[in-house]
Order: C-alpha cells, then sequence, then structure tokens
C-alpha cells in the first residue's frame, strides 16, 4: 500500500465525496471544514450515499459500518493534517482562499506530505508557490459524485515531482479510480472541454436555434450524453459557469466569451438549480422550460 494517511480540508459536497471514496478503498481518511455545520452536514450525506450502495446491491451494512468507521470527522485543522501523508483541499473555488488554506496546511503537515488541490480550474502552480514545497503540490481533480465517477485528473504544476504524480497516481489506482496525466493549463482538460460545448449550446440557445428542452433532447439522445448541456448549466450553476467562462477568455481569447443571455441570466440572480430559475424553473423537481 502506498499512502494511508490522508487528510481532506473542506467538507462540502465534493470534500464529503472524496473522504467517502478514499474510505471505500480502504484508506483512513480525516475530514476537516471550518464550519462544524458543514461537517455534520458531510457525514449525514455520506451516510445517505453508501445507504444508496446497499439498496443497489453493491454494498452490505458491514461494508457501511467499515466505511464510516475509516472516516475520522475532526474540528482542528492541525489534528488533520498534523501526521498527514497526502492532504487533498475541496474548499470553495477561490484562488485568494485556496493560498492562504495551502499556506495553512504546509505549516502544519509532515514536511514530506503530498499536498493536491481539487480545483476545476485554477492555477496549481500558483497554489503551490504559496508552500514551501511546490515540488509536493499537485492538481487531484475530481469528479461529482466522487463515489460514482471513475476518472481523477491529475494535474502537474510547473514544479510537481515525477515522485509526487507517481504516488499520486498510486493512491488513485489503489482505490479503484483511472488517471489521466494533464498540464497546468487553465481548465485542464475536461473543465475546458465541458465549458466550450457548454457556452457553444448556450449560445444556440440564445440565437433561438431550438429552445432549452431541445436542445437538451438533441444533445442526450443524438449525441448520447448523460445529460443535456442547459440542463446541466442549470445544475452547475451559472453563476459559476460565467465565472469559469471569464477564466478561460483570459486564457484563450474571445472563443470562450460568456454569451450575453448568461450574464443577464446571473446579473438578475438566476443561477440555476440553487435559485429555482436558470434556463428551467424549479421547485422540488424542474416544472416548465424557458423558451
Ligand atoms: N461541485 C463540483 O461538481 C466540483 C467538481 C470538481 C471540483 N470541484 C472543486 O472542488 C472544490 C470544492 O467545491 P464544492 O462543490 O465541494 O464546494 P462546497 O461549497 O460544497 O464545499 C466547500 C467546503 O469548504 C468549507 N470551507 C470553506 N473555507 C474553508 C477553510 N478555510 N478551511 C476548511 N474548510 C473550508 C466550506 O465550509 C464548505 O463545506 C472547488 O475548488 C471546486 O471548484 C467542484
Amino acid at each position: 500500500m502506498g499512502l494511508t494517511k490522508i487528510a481532506v480540508i473542506g467538507a462540502g459536497l465534493m470534500g464529503s465525496g472524496i473522504a467517502q471514496s478514499l474510505a471505500m478503498g480502504g484508506k483512513r481518511v480525516k475530514l476537516y471544514d471550518s464550519s462544524k455545520q458543514s461537517l455534520k452536514r458531510a457525514e449525514d450525506s455520506i451516510e445517505k450515499s453508501l445507504q444508496r450502495f446497499v439498496k443497489a446491491g453493491t454494498m452490505n451494512e458491514e461494508a457501511v459500518f467499515t466505511v464510516m468507521e475509516h472516516i475520522h470527522p475532526v474540528h482542528d485543522v492541525w489534528e488533520a493534517v498534523k501526521d498527514a501523508e497526502l492532504v487533498i483541499e475541496a474548499v470553495p473555488e477561490s484562488l485568494s482562499l485556496k493560498k492562504l488554506v495551502f499556506e495553512e496546511i504546509d505549516r502544519l503537515a509532515p514536511e514530506e506530505a503530498i499536498l493536491a488541490t481539487n480545483t476545476s480550474e485554477l492555477s496549481v502552480t500558483a497554489i503551490a508557490a504559496a508552500t514551501s514545497r511546490p515540488d509536493k503540490v499537485l492538481g487531484m481533480h475530481w469528479f461529482n459524485p466522487a463515489p460514482v465517477m471513475r476518472l481523477i485528473e491529475i494535474v502537474q504544476g510547473e514544479d510537481t515531482s515525477p515522485e509526487t504524480i507517481k504516488a499520486v497516481e498510486e493512491v488513485s489506482q489503489e482505490i479503484g479510480k483511472e488517471t489521466v496525466l494533464v498540464k497546468d493549463r487553465q481548465g485542464f482538460v475536461t473543465t475546458r472541454a465541458l465549458t466550450a460545448h457548454l457556452l457553444e449550446c448556450i449560445r444556440m440557445h440564445e440565437e433561438g436555434v431550438a429552445n432549452a428542452k431541445d436542445i437538451d433532447k438533441a444533445i442526450r439522445l443524438g449525441l448520447n450524453y448523460p445529460m443535456g448541456p442547459l440542463e446541466l448549466a442549470d445544475l452547475i450553476g451559472l453563476d459559476t459557469m460565467l465565472f469559469v467562462s471569464e477564466g478561460m477568455t483570459a486564457a484563450y481569447g474571445d472563443r470562450f466569451l460568456p454569451p450575453q443571455s448568461l450574464r443577464k441570466m446571473v446579473e438578475a440572480g438566476h443561477f440555476g438549480r440553487k435559485t429555482g430559475k436558470g434556463f428551467y424553473t424549479y421547485t422540488v423537481q424542474r416544472e416548465t422550460s424557458k423558451q
């Protein structure tokens, strides 16, 4: 077994899923969040997710117990990282926040520990530069829902060493994930490809090529994608889409310019599912389509 002592920093949607995936792969995980409420929510959501595996017949109650036993929620960042061999950060997508978090874990974690960020598109190199060990910092980009999605996109920062990459590839394989190795370029492979696709579909909607339902249906059934692009944009959050698109425009130019309609929806506070309105309107479930 390679790295076994792992800390996850940030117990939101991704951090809780990452901790669960590691524990399902037999790793011991310390899960830390600066909010006690988030930490409690994470425990509940991990239990719920494991019960879905039980319902599907791919896990039994004993295995659920073992997985829960492998996850140790902690309220103190020092407690989380003091003996960690690998620290995986999953705090919100803000470069300044991530730099602060990396400065702190760099001070507190053992000097040989590897520090990974789950950023979807920020500069891994800039995050690594906030530490005294940029050779031991890399991107470990997971996908939602982490316990189900098979890929981890490993991002090599300017100074990431081959040994660091190898160790994280091994951990990923040990817990049953596939990996790809990508350079630290804005959006890596997955976020860049997805953003290009979603923005073009939002443009088609803006041009009136088809209504939202038909654009989604065309992509789902014609291209065999699991979700339509506009329902996916609503799920990701239109505010996040705008932020990502602006970052891509800064890196790659006008081909990633946010469509006017996206900007207007965000200005109006329509962020998709989380606010109840985006390309579709929502109560509990999707109700009507915007034309
Ligand atoms: N949501 C996705 O589908 C997805 C997919 C891949 C990658 N990501 C990336 O993963 C990261 C986390 O995203 P998320 O969707 O889980 O966000 P989230 O908002 O669900 O969770 C973030 C958690 O971090 C905690 N937090 C905030 N500041 C902290 C600090 N200083 N120390 C410790 N905890 C802190 C918050 O309390 C919260 O529980 C982001 O970088 C995001 O871009 C998200």
